[in-house]
């Protein structure tokens, strides 16, 4: 960066702060959470939620549990005043549920929020004033008195107008821009506004603390929060509610270590959506927590609902890498990943304690309403243990270990070839075409067992099989002896065939269950010519009768040897 850029930028102060207690604590238990979807997140839109968007939303946050939302800035507009109306007269608020109103220190902003408010059983009026050095400077051009007289003013309308309310209406009060604003007034301020709404310990008043900009590191704002409690006055009589927006892309870190220095209460929005890079994202912190066996006591089983309400509602995408809900963020591409995620899952199935303990995923994916099909997808950076597990949880193929590695050749020279992400339907069609395929330069017309021995005393069975094999097309009638019908084949082949080769392992498993149940076998052979070749041709073959299927599967490795695959 060029110095005279540099020159325009001051570096945050520290908070004076020396015995601070928040780095040894640790989040146990959610904080009371207030959704601002409705306004600070429908403020930052390009075009704001229209009646039955907010309608959607409001109820897509009662469902996942949120017992306050601020529903809006009334005095604003119309729309605003509107969708309070609606919710009240139509009687849209369950009884465990608090609206929350914000509104400027302004009287006639005021009376209109309770206007608006008429009917309700229980609400928030939030009032808010910038108290930043900064606004009070350029914006307000008032000195620390006169911002405190703003306030004060404000909370004397509130208290006159609740005062004469029927319902119940609980009070907050927001130093807007508390993170650009000294300490010290910060908490002068708060505390004339709690002497004139007088809260006790029954009916706590919400003192948020918002980081309305973003401008320090995350443990600069717990410090300013574990300040502020401190010194506070009648701490019992508040609840100190935390704001954050992302700046600085730390909202979730600060909110949470703000957490960790005591406070009681988060205002955020789902995705985080709000001004500029938005408020602090409510699914992450509450599934930070989950990821904990925190309970977070809100509902994120179903986040596919939540994000296609929210792009409904809002016209904003979710970003595909979006903690805990993004399109990719239970896939992996890259093969260790794959390998690992693949043995972890095997492990946590075979594991009767319940503890989660997959690597790369933080959460089990169907916790929050995902299934287990995309964790695992194919590109050209994925290994054979990708395609082996999609072969296994998609269509229950078990390929051998030492199958692996030439498969997974197969697929990568595939996916090289398309140059993008493979299905899994298309990695079984791979895996179909090079071992299933019943083509070749040997093809099977027909198979018969002759005649099969079995002594029980002598312990030794034989076989004499006859089959019809085209053979580079031109068919031919063969005969062979061996201990059994497979080896009897083998036989033919060898012999007959002028193949060399010996069988060097044998798996089968069913495929479905019942009677008449598919089998599949697996089977490798090794070249009698190529001494200490580790890997051998493999082939697989499908069909209900098991015979059948290591007859089928032994052409497909004798064809696959045969082209050098
Ligand atoms: C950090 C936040 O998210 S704060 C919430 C911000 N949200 C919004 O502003 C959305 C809703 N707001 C609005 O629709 C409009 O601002 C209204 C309807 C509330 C007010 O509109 P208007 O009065 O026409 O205009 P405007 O907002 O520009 O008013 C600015 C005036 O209010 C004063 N003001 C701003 N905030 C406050 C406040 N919290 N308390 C008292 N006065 C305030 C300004 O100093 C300015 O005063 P001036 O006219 O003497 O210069
Ligand atoms: C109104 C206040 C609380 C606000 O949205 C902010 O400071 O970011
Ligand atoms: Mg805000």
């Amino acid at each position: 960066m060029q110095a005279d850029k540099l020159k325009k930028y001051r570096p945050y102060p520290t908070v004076p702060l020396k015995d601070r207690t928040w780095p040894d604590n640790t989040i146990t238990e959610a904080p009371l959470w207030c959704s601002v979807d409705l306004r600070d997140g429908n403020q930052a839109l390009r075009q704001p939620m229209n009646l039955e968007q907010k309608l959607e939303m409001f109820q897509l946050l009662v469902d996942i549990g949120f017992k306050e939302i601020e529903v809006g800035f009334p005095a604003a507009s119309k729309v605003e005043f509107d969708f309070l109306r609606l919710l009240i007269e139509d009687n849209l608020i369950p009884e465990d549920v608090t609206v929350q109103v914000l509104t400027q220190a302004r009287e006639h902003l005021i009376r209109k929020s309770f206007a608006a408010l008429q009917g309700v059983r229980k609400g928030i009026v939030h009032l808010y004033n910038s108290t930043s050095t900064l606004q009070r400077q350029v914006v307000f051009k008032m000195d620390r008195k006169e911002i405190i007289q703003l306030g004060v003013q404000g909370a004397q309308v509130i208290r006159e107008e609740a005062e004469r309310f029927d319902g119940d209406i609980r009070y907050e009060y927001s130093p807007e821009s508390f993170t650009g604003t000294e300490l010290d007034f910060a908490l002068e301020i708060c505390e004339e506004v709690m002497g004139v709404w007088e809260p006790t310990p029954e009916r706590p008043v919400v003192v948020n603390l918002p980081a309305t900009v973003e401008m320090a590191t995350a443990n600069i704002y717990a410090d300013q929060i574990e300040w502020f409690i401190r010194q506070m006055k009648n701490r019992d009589c508040a609840l100190i509610s935390l704001h954050a927006h992302n700046d600085r892309g730390s909202a979730v870190a600060a909110t949470e270590l703000a957490l960790m220095a005591g406070a009681d209460r988060v205002e955020g929005t789902l995705f985080g959506n709000g001004e500029r890079t938005g408020n602090v994202d409510i699914i992450t912190l509450a599934l930070n927590m989950f990821s904990q066996g925190v309970d977070p006591k809100l509902d994120f089983s179903n986040v596919n609902r939540v994000v296609n309400v929210y792009k409904r509602c809002t016209d904003l995408p979710v970003h595909p890498r979006h903690p805990y809900v993004g399109d990719l963020v239970y896939t992996a591409f890259s093969g260790s990943h794959q390998d690992a995620i693949s043995k972890g899952m095997d492990a946590v199935a075979d594991d009767a304690s319940g503890v989660w303990a997959v690597p790369y995923l933080p959460i089990d994916p169907k916790d929050v309403g995902r299934t287990y099909e995309s964790i695992i997808c194919i590109n050209s950076q994925s290994g054979k243990g990708g395609a082996a597990y999609i072969m296994d949880r998609q269509f229950g193929y078990k390929l051998p270990k030492s199958m692996q590695p030439g498969f997974g050749r197969v697929v990568q020279e595939k996916t090289e070839n398309i140059g993008k992400e493979l299905s899994s339907k298309a990695v079984y069609t791979v895996f179909e075409r090079e071992y299933l395929q019943e083509e070749g330069y040997f093809r099977l017309k027909e198979f018969n067992v002759l005649k099969r021995h079995i002594d029980q005393q002598e312990d030794m069975s034989t076989a004499d099989v006859e089959a019809v094999l085209f053979v580079n097309g031109q068919e031919q009638r063969l005969r062979g002896t061996g201990n059994g019908p497979l080896d009897a084949m083998c036989a033919v082949l060898n012999d007959q065939a002028e193949l060399y080769f010996v069988l060097h392992s044998y798996d089968e498993h069913s495929l479905t269950e019942g009677a008449s149940s598919r089998a599949v076998t697996y089977i490798e052979l090794m070249d009698k010519r190529e001494k200490g070749s580790r890997e051998g041709w493999w082939g697989a073959g499908v069909d209900t009768d098991i015979i059948v299927s290591s007859i089928k599967a032994l052409l497909s490795a004798v064809n696959r040897m045969h082209a050098g695959r």
